[in-house]
């Protein structure tokens, strides 16, 4: 059994004409211990699907289909086992963590807090877990008497790591988790989630709008486009190899190490991503591709095998057969 299967997942705000269907029937799958990158430009959905993932979205979006984590279905859990699931069993890192830690409260307590609500741990026990966890992320135990704005965005977005790791997930979602930090701090705190979930056997869905650094960083790689996924693989292959020509842009978006010509022009994509309340018709991706035939104005393409390893694309231009459901599932 997967740890995280989610099987047509769809997400719409509000009602009406002016509904915006932010996620449209997404299907993925991860195995613990294993680490998925979702990657797209900014507005396809990609925060929405990971917030939908611990039902954490406003009251104003409306669910459909079915996330299971361990077997068991988050989208029609009860609120009193939800609660326990949002730490035990997985646990979210946002981007711009002096927003998510409490100001007026030191970070040991913050971290110790769900120890003690949702483990029952003593006082005691919770402290000392606490200096424990913050050691694992690479902060002395000392620093747990500090307040968050004491801290360095580095030294914050651990203290966010170690709150996340407090109850012993089995799965960890990281929105954009370094993007408010300079390069080195990111590329640090990378390893520190890499490591953590290599050593834990947690498993990770990693958003970034950065593909380089899901390429870097996870064994699959889904390439988000106006709510769909129109790409997945192997995160090498999506990222050296993109099959479709959206993965392909947005590949070429982003400089590449030992390639200096990639680095002197990495080449953006024109146009904008559509309107997700006015999309057009037909593959959402047509009226900015450049390989486009008259039919993907008409229809659309459902995810076909593009290569090894799972490797699917969503395009009239790859021969392979169709697929329906996660790719994880697939030999
Ligand atoms: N609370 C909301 N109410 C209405 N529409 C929303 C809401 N949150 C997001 N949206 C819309 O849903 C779509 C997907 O947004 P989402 O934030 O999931 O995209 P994203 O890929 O994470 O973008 P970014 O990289 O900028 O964070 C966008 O069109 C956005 O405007």
């Amino acid at each position: 059994m997967s740890l995280l299967e989610i099987r047509g997942l769809r997400v719409t705000y509000g009602r009406g004409p002016s509904a915006v269907p932010a996620v449209r029937g997404v299907d993925l799958t991860l195995a613990a211990g294993t680490t998925l990158g979702i990657a797209g430009e900014s507005g396809c959905g990609k925060s929405t699907l990971a917030l939908a993932l611990l039902r954490l979205l406003p009251s104003s979006a409306r669910l459909a289909g079915t996330v299971l984590l361990d077997g068991e279905d988050v989208l029609g859990m009860r609120w009193g086992r939800l609660r326990t699931v949002r730490w035990a069993g997985a646990s979210i890192v946002f981007q711009g963590a002096m927003h998510s830690l409490n100001a007026v409260h030191r970070i040991g307590d913050q971290i110790a807090e769900p120890l003690l609500v949702h483990r029952r741990e003593t006082a005691a026990g919770a402290r000392r877990r606490a200096a424990e966890l913050l050691e694992q992320v690479g902060l002395p135990a000392s620093r747990a008497g500090a307040y968050p704005h004491e801290l360095s965005g580095g030294q914050r977005q651990r203290v966010m790591i170690a709150m996340a790791l407090a109850c012993a997930p089995r799965l960890i979602v990281a929105d954009e988790p370094t993007t408010a930090l300079d390069v080195m701090i990111q590329a640090q705190i990378l390893r520190l989630i890499e490591r953590l979930v290599a050593e834990q056997g947690i498993g990770l869905v990693l958003i970034s709008h950065d593909l380089a650094v899901l390429a870097d960083t996870c064994d699959r790689l889904a390439v988000m486009y106006a709510g769909r996924v129109v790409e997945e693989g192997p995160a090498r292959t999506v990222y050296d190899a993109a099959a479709h020509p959206y993965g392909r842009a947005l590949s070429a978006a982003f400089p590449r190490v030992g390639d200096p010509a990639s680095r002197r022009a990495p080449r953006g994509l024109p146009g904008d991503p559509p309107d997700p309340a006015a999309l057009p018709d037909g593959c959402t991706f047509h009226p900015r591709c450049p390989v486009a035939l008259a039919g993907c104005a008409e229809e659309d393409q459902p995810l076909r095998a593009a290569g090894p390893g799972a490797h699917l694309a969503a395009c009239v231009h790859v021969a392979g057969a169709p697929v329906d459901g996660p790719a994880g599932g697939r030999p």
